[in-house]
């Protein structure tokens, strides 16, 4: 994983020149960084239109770099609401931001809600999630933070979000999000 690892440190490189902070500025948060790599295994479905792959959800990287076969079902939700879906792009990564950018810039960028479709083939993916150092203390950065703008979030260390998300993960939810 040490291309998407490395892409992963790039992509918040130039998230934060894009946001004029000095390149390096969400280094810090990631020393002794808490990523993570998952992979996920969708059988082939005979009745896709009965089955959800992955409900909806919003990483809580981040940013995620995620390498995905050729099969599809990728969908993004766009601020109007509709869903699109990511094409196969032979050799490129999916790469989506996630609540851990959302908390530094005080929701100026947004995590991406998403989740997978299934079909009649088989899928696979890879995803490595880059997340901040478990010990870490996670608020809005001052850069964002203003009197228009007081903070969204108050201060928390990374470790309490991340195993309170992930222990909530294996709880079966009667939520229904097909479709969604
Ligand atoms: O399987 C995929 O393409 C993406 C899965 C996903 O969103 C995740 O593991 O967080
Ligand atoms: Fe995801």
């Amino acid at each position: 994983m040490q291309k998407p690892q490395k892409l992963g440190f790039k992509i918040l490189e130039l998230i934060a020149l894009s946001l004029g902070l000095p390149a390096k500025k969400f280094h810090p948060f990631f020393e002794n960084h808490g990523s993570y790599m998952h992979m996920n295994h969708y059988p082939p479905c005979s009745n896709p239109e009965l089955a959800l792959g992955k409900g909806l959800h919003t990483d809580l990287s981040a940013v995620s770099v995620h390498i995905e076969d050729n099969a599809g079902g990728f969908k993004i939700k766009q601020n109007n609401g509709n869903w699109a879906t990511v094409k196969p792009l032979s050799g490129a990564y999916v790469v989506n931001t996630g609540d851990a950018m959302r908390v530094f810039t005080n929701d100026r960028i947004e995590s991406v809600v998403h989740k997978v479709m299934v079909g009649g083939e088989e899928r696979y993916s890879v995803v490595l999630a880059i997340e901040p150092t478990r010990n870490a203390i996670i608020e809005p950065l001052e850069e964002f933070v203003n009197e228009e703008n007081p903070p969204k979030y108050k201060a928390f260390m990374w470790e309490k979000l991340s195993t309170s998300r992930k222990l909530s993960e294996f709880v079966k939810s009667d939520v229904k999000t097909l479709g969604a």
